[in-house]
């Protein structure tokens, strides 16, 4: 329908906190691209019989089919796509100047650059990602392909230029006064496009790629333009040994951001594996979130991140696929990879770190959202919010979850609940069988 209002008739399931997970069988409005209504059966009923439902659409979901809010991937590099699971042998910095950079440096091409972001775009689109926050290159222009990508394709897309100005080995790297010229280009860039999808995100690459001046000034960039800011940090113990080496006035990594006024609630840190006791109280104070990347973490061996411990001290926690140091594109891949994680801390010892199967959805929906300062907009079916959501279909044909035994002939919240189970554990894109953003279809394998 040219208007795309439509009515979801069916099983939906959302998060509204960590602790809050609900499956519920009704309807949701969509109008504009907004959720305009949302109910239960007996009131979709009376609305279809009151014939004011003439403009709509209306989508009946199968009892083996539900909606659940589209996936928000906190913490990827679009340029890294080539290098997936290629180098995972090495640890994090080596990793960075064998196989990282050399690749990086590449999308000074800006045609290489554009091809490859069209094909990332579409990729995390077919696997539900209707928000990604991006790391693009070092290249304004390349990174720019990214921005031009993600609106045609209609992903919901926050897109950092990287900045780095310590020299490196592979020759990836720029000149200060030059970097900080051309974020604020790439700022102004982004803006002007005046797209409600896609948001300039500024992007120190990490402590030890960015001097003291360089993170200065794109802090001064990031308040100028009330621009997002996103980084690594407390990774992988050699990189935190060096960066309290070069940096013998902080006490800890933290610090070396906090001095630049980096850490604020615009804020998204990747991974935060080692955070010491008092960055623990440092990044809630400042209302900085963390993207938990544990497929990552542990290709890298960079270690078990602590997701519970980052919780109970009051950290904002999203999921990140941190492709290329993550070997998996996908959100559901991730939402397996924290229960494992927080689970092996468990076991080895520390109580009640496990993340179970609905906790792992929420940091990867309305968790997400929050990390990313977007769950105004998006992250579960809250009336006011912008339609993003995947139409899961969990017996999809070709997919890889079978049917033992008889569906129910009724519907029920148990039998949804199970469903919906049953695809975070096992599904994958074959189950994703529609997606929409901001209420457009952009995928239909319905
Ligand atoms: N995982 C990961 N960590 C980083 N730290 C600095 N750059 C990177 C990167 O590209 N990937
Ligand atoms: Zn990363």
């Amino acid at each position: 329908m040219a208007n795309n209002n439509r009515i979801f008739v069916g099983t939906f399931a959302e998060s509204t906190s960590l602790t809050n997970f609900s499956v519920k069988i009704g309807y949701i409005s969509v109008l504009n691209g907004k959720i305009t209504q949302k109910g239960f059966i007996d009131e979709f009923e009376q609305l279809e019989k009151s014939g004011v439902l003439s403009d709509y659409e209306i989508i009946k979901l199968s009892k083996d089919q539900f909606l659940i809010p589209g996936f928000v991937d906190c913490h990827t590099h679009a340029p890294q796509f080539p290098n997936i699971g290629l180098g995972l042998d090495r640890p994090l910095l080596e990793w960075l100047a064998k196989y990282t950079f050399p690749l990086e440096k590449k999308y000074q091409d800006t045609e290489f650059a554009a091809k490859v972001y069209d094909q990332v775009v579409q990729r995390l689109l077919k696997n539900g990602t209707t928000t990604a926050c991006y790391f693009g290159s070092l290249h304004m222009e390349g990174t720019l392909e990214l921005v031009k990508s993600a609106i045609n394709h209609q992903q919901r897309a926050l897109v950092g230029k990287v900045s780095m100005n310590k020299i490196n080995e592979a020759g990836y790297y720029n000149d200060t006064e030059k970097e900080l010229k051309e974020v604020e280009t790439f700022v102004q860039t982004v803006i002007a496009l005046k797209n409600d999808l896609v948001e300039p995100v500024v992007t120190p690459r990490f402590a030890l790629s960015c001097d003291k001046i360089l993170m200065d000034g794109l802090s001064k960039i990031a308040n100028k333009y009330n621009c997002r800011i996103q980084s690594h940090l407390s990774e992988n113990l050699q990189e935190i040994e060096y960066v309290l080496e070069t940096n013998d006035n902080c006490k800890c990594y933290g610090d070396v951001y906090d001095k630049s006024g980096i850490l604020n609630n615009r804020c998204i840190m990747a991974h935060a594996v080692h955070l010491t006791d008092d960055e623990l109280k440092l990044l809630p104070s400042r209302g900085v979130s963390v993207a938990h990347c544990p497929a990552s973490n542990t290709r890298l061996k960079s270690g078990l991140c602590p997701v519970r411990r980052l919780l109970n001290a009051s950290i904002t926690v999203g999921l990140g696929t941190d492709v290329s140091g993550g070997d998996n594109a996908t959100i559901l891949d991730a939402i397996r990879r924290s229960m494992d994680v927080s689970t092996y801390l468990e076991l080895q010892g520390q109580p009640n770190s496990a993340l179970d199967w609905k906790e792992a959805f929420y940091l990867a929906t309305l968790g997400g959202a929050e990390a990313l300062n977007l769950d105004d907009k998006i992250g579960n079916f809250e009336v006011g919010k912008d339609f993003d959501a995947l139409l899961v279909d969990v017996y999809a044909k070709g997919g890889q979850i079978e049917k033992y035994k008889d569906t129910l002939e009724t519907t029920n919240e148990e039998y949804a609940s199970d469903l919906l189970q049953r695809f975070v554990f096992l599904g994958d894109d074959r189950n994703i069988v529609q997606v929409y953003v901001k209420g457009v279809k952009v995928k239909d394998n319905l």
